[in-house]
């Protein structure tokens, strides 16, 4: 099989230069946000998220996110990973500055890209894994339950906590969670907001494994991305399909419904407020430490 090695906008210190035999940029723009690495070997292409200080989504990262998700599929790589350039966080979620006193064309396009990169992730036909190497509370929480694999590293918080911030989690992010957790699990703690440690998430089922380093976790997302080497790709992408198409063609058809419930709820200045209260705090937070 001819496996496309790509790069995308690896020229950020803390992603070590691999030495690869072969390269071929796509023609599609650089990105600045994320570095995308098909493996040579392995042909499994990896996804690092790299805006600093936290991989806050933001349009523009979650249309790149697409795009690679997009060349992974169309390259025919044998399987993708996602993880962090950060040590401490994998992505704090949405990024709140697109949501609070926002420009009108600039927050549907963001809702629009984060529907189009979490149907490309869900519905992707490669084997899909999350290597979690930091915090991952929301939309970070999100992205791991749209993986079929998740491994993350311990000391950290994943969940959804939209209600603690005075937001509602959408159906589709529940019902990728509810993938994972049994119901009961996940009525209380997406009602209550609850991020849970690593060793809870451990627990509960939210997250597969917990390893000590960012290597580790790689290794065993590879691994489990290897553990499909004697499956027919077509026969695997198609029996996938068969679990996650409901959710897929619930949004797909709701997608205008589910964009003006988004601005109608957003727009309200009760949420405004506690956004503003919200992102406040973690300032105060953030010049404290
Ligand atoms: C009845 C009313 C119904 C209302 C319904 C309304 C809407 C429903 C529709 C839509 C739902 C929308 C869904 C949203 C899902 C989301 O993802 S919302 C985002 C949730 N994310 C969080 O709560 C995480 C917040 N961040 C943290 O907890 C911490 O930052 C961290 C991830 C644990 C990392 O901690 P660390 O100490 O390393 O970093 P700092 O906290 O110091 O942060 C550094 C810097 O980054 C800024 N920042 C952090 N998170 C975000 C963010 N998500 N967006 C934007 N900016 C963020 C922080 O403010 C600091 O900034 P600085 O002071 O300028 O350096």
């Amino acid at each position: 099989m001819n496996i496309i090695r790509t790069v995308r906008s690896v020229a950020f210190s803390s992603i070590p230069n691999r030495t690869l035999s072969t390269t071929r940029s796509l023609s599609t723009p650089s990105a600045q946000y994320t570095a995308f690495e098909v493996n040579d070997k392995t042909g499994i292409a990896t996804l690092t998220l790299n805006r600093p200080p936290v991989n806050s989504l933001n349009l523009e990262l979650l249309t790149e996110m697409r795009n690679c998700l997009k060349d992974a599929e169309t390259n025919k790589c044998k399987g993708l990973i996602i993880t962090s350039s950060s040590n401490s966080v994998f992505t704090a979620g949405l990024d709140l500055l697109e949501m609070y006193q926002p420009q009108d064309e600039r927050v549907k396009s963001f809702w629009t890209a984060l529907q189009s990169m979490w149907m490309e992730l869900y519905g992707s036909k490669i084997p899909t894994a999350a290597a979690i190497n930091g915090h991952a509370p929301a939309g970070g929480c999100l992205i791991a339950t749209a993986c079929e694999y998740r491994v993350m590293l311990p000391n950290f918080t994943i969940g959804l906590n939209e209600t603690l911030i005075g937001i509602v989690a959408p159906k589709w992010f529940v019902s990728a969670f509810l993938n994972v957790v049994p119901r009961r699990v996940a009525e209380q703690a997406i009602t209550q907001g609850k991020l849970f440690t690593t060793a809870e998430a451990h627990n509960v089922g939210l997250v597969d494994d917990v390893v000590n380093t960012k290597e580790e976790a790689i290794a065993k997302c590879e691994q489990f991305i290897g553990s499909f080497k004697n499956v027919n790709p077509y026969a695997r992408a198609l029996t996938k399909q068969q679990f996650r198409i409901k959710e897929l063609q619930e949004l797909e058809q709701q997608r205008e419904k589910d964009l003006q419930i988004f601005l109608g709820l957003i727009m309200q200045p009760s949420v405004q407020k506690a956004m503003g209260i919200y992102l406040e705090g973690l300032k105060k937070k953030s010049k404290k430490q």
